[in-house]
């Protein structure tokens, strides 16, 4: 089988997850994608995030309907910040004979030297890298290849149309009650809503 891991904060998922997922699926043949929300992201630790079950519900809804989306509790389960090389050796543990991709924006494949081990997670997954607005993604891909020239083929682009959509912005616009429609599966916009997870006034 050949799987696709997709770590991320998560906080909301929206559209462009869910596009980066699909994209880098068809264009990777994967068999599967498997969300993974962090626990921490180890790059962002003190940061404010929502609580861990409400992302992973939050991305339990998004994917319900496609078949080939599947979802993991295994960072949020655990404590410390969620460093991908333990989530890929768990992962290579538990699938020994599937071929591993994990899957990350460009934003994410700038930093990958700042990661952990990176040359551990590189010898168990190949990366699949989706472009995003205002990065230059084969310039990443390129150091990345310099960095790491002993280890063949270990990143691979993938393009997407760019979808100039965070989970920042989106958080933004709801704490001001502006509209997310389309850019949120409305089961989401609906969670978040009835939990008033972005809803900034509440208890001040
Ligand atoms: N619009 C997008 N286009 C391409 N990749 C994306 C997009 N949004 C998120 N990603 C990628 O998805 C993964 C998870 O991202 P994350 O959950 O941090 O979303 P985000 O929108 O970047 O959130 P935040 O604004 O809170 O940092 C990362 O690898 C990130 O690069
Ligand atoms: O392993 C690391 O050192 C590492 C450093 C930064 C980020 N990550 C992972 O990258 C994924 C994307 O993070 P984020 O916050 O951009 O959604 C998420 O699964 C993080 O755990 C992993």
């Amino acid at each position: 089988m050949r799987l696709g891991i997709f770590g991320g904060t998560f906080d909301p998922i929206h559209i462009g997850h869910l596009v980066v997922a699909q994209v880098a699926m068809e264009e990777a043949g994967l068999d599967r994608v498997v969300f993974v929300p962090a626990g921490v992201n180890p790059l962002k630790v003190g940061r404010q995030i929502t609580e861990g079950h409400h992302r992973l519900q939050m991305v339990k809804l998004a994917i319900a309907d496609n078949p080939k989306f599947a979802v993991s509790s295994w960072e949020l389960d655990r404590s410390g910040p969620s460093f991908t090389v333990d989530l890929m050796s768990h992962i290579r543990a538990q699938h020994p004979n599937d071929e591993l991709f994990l899957i990350i924006g460009a934003d994410n494949l700038r930093l990958l030297p700042k990661w952990k081990s990176v040359e551990g997670i590189l010898e168990q997954a190949t990366i699949l890298a989706l472009n995003r607005p205002g990065e230059d993604l084969k310039s990443s891909c390129q150091m990345v290849l310099a960095l790491y020239p002993h280890i063949n083929e270990c990143v691979r682009i993938v393009d997407m149309p760019g979808l100039d959509i965070s989970s920042t912005w989106l958080r933004d616009r709801l704490c001001k009650n502006l509209s997310v429609k389309h850019l949120l599966p409305a089961e989401v916009i609906r969670y978040s809503e009835e939990n008033k997870l972005y809803d900034y006034s509440v208890g001040q």
